[in-house]
């Protein structure tokens, strides 16, 4: 892969330089809970812009459905984007439309502008060819240079992470040669014991990485929305907490793979439940009770591990060579839920291993929770995008990177 630098020896004053970034950063209102995503991408933005470049960033925003959809407007990023660069960031109110073209075209040497959320257009996301390929297009159109630096977003096979850089001479960021360089790592020299922590609500999403990581892991501790489609699999009862019903007969293979590879598999031993998901907003106390895993009423949901199970998994984690986390262990968002992933975040400080938290929401949890980043191995900006390349699967917002 080509770096920035060399694209910058290359020339690249005066010329446009799409930077796609993964800007996907927790949001109350319109208020930026936690902007590691945008601190974290901004160097590679101002090394382009000191170059002389008219720098076009763009990203998503959460899981808008292919339309405009004001709660998920990527302006408040736009703003603090610019507080972090200490330069006016301007702000296209569309992707590709009047607004992206004014914006860009008024563009002077060295300035950088923000287009709105990708994912309000339906050829971002779609699995079809055709439709993405009109939208990469589109955003080519606009642009001279492309810079691959979204690394939460690489494991999409989306318009402007897989089929734009086809279009443009193209460089990966500096986030992307960071985050790459500390997960070959993890692949290369792995030291033992191996324990993997996954919890979080993308559950459909991230099962399916257990497959492989039985392979490799010596240990496997399973939390948050992630438990319940285990515990319903072994039997137990899981209320209305968060289940992936056609994905039953997998966890059951896992669990006997794991158990006849001699992997040690563990589930939460209590949770957390209530009737009610928890007011974010107002943080208005929850009062959850305690229950064993396997008696949560039929009509409650889980939605943090326990005491037992906090304990439980600071003693797998004590005497870890490399941890890697992704997904809190509940609803970290309300302090009656955030227990769990504090406890966990404090047995990685505690933990001699090398430590890699990955994703968005947890990477946000370990510093909303007040943890030092620096204290950790390695805070990666991406969860799914780890834990698949940690697979070793090919990822397309990487392959599309490669010269
Ligand atoms: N038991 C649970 N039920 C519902 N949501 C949960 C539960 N545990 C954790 N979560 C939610 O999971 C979200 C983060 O999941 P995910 O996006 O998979 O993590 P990451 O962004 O770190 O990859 C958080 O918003 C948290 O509230
Ligand atoms: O937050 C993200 O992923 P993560 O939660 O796995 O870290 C990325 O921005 C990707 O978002 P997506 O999972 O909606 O494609």
């Amino acid at each position: 892969m080509k770096t920035i630098d060399e694209l910058i020896q290359g020339g690249i004053g005066g010329k446009r330089v799409f930077v796609r970034a993964d800007l996907n950063v927790p949001l109350e209102g319109t208020t930026i809970t936690d902007d590691g995503r945008i601190r974290a991408v901004a160097p590679t933005i101002a090394k382009l812009a000191e170059a002389g470049a008219k720098v076009i960033v763009a990203s998503h925003l959460g899981r808008p459905k292919g339309a405009p959809d004001p709660q998920f407007s990527l302006a408040p990023a736009a703003q603090r984007l610019g507080e972090i660069l200490g330069k006016n960031v301007s702000f296209a109110t569309d992707t590709v439309g009047d607004s992206a073209k004014a914006t860009v075209a008024a563009l002077a040497d060295g300035e950088v502008t923000l287009l709105e959320n990708l994912r309000f257009n339906a050829g971002e996301t779609s699995k079809d060819d055709a439709e993405r390929g009109a939208f990469a297009d589109a955003l080519a159109s606009l642009a001279d240079l492309y810079v691959g630096d979204g690394f939460g977003a690489v494991h999409r096979k989306h318009a402007s992470v897989f089929d734009l850089p086809a279009r443009l001479p193209h460089a990966a960021g500096d986030l992307i040669a960071t985050e790459v360089g500390v997960l070959k790592k993890l692949t290369d020299e792995v030291q033992r014991p191996y324990v993997v922590v996954l919890g979080g609500a993308k559950v459909s999403d991230k099962l399916g990485v257990i497959d492989n990581l039985l392979e490799k892991a010596d240990r496997i501790l399973i939390g948050g929305g992630m438990s319940y489609t285990f515990l319903k699999a072994k039997g137990h009862e899981v209320g209305i907490s968060l289940l992936q019903e056609d994905q039953i007969p997998v966890c059951l293979e896992y669990l006997a793979r794991a158990e006849k590879r001699g992997v040690e598999f563990v589930l939460p031993v209590d949770v957390l439940v209530s009737a009610d998901f928890p007011d974010l907003k107002t943080k208005a106390p929850a009062n959850p009770d305690t229950v064993a895993s396997d008696a949560i009423p039929a009509d409650k949901e889980g939605l943090d591990i326990g005491p037992k199970t906090r304990e439980l998994y600071a003693s797998k984690l004590a005497d870890a060579g490399t941890v890697f986390w992704n997904g809190p262990m509940g609803v970290f968002e309300h302090p009656d839920y955030a227990n769990g992933t504090k406890a966990v975040a404090q047995a990685l400080l505690d933990s001699d291993g090398f430590t890699v938290v990955g994703g968005g929401d947890s990477a946000a949890a370990v510093r909303i929770l007040g943890f030092d980043e620096n204290a950790f191995g390695h805070i990666s900006t991406g969860g799914g995008a780890s834990l698949e390349y940690l697979e070793g699967k090919t990822l397309p917002g990487l392959a599309a990177l490669e010269d």
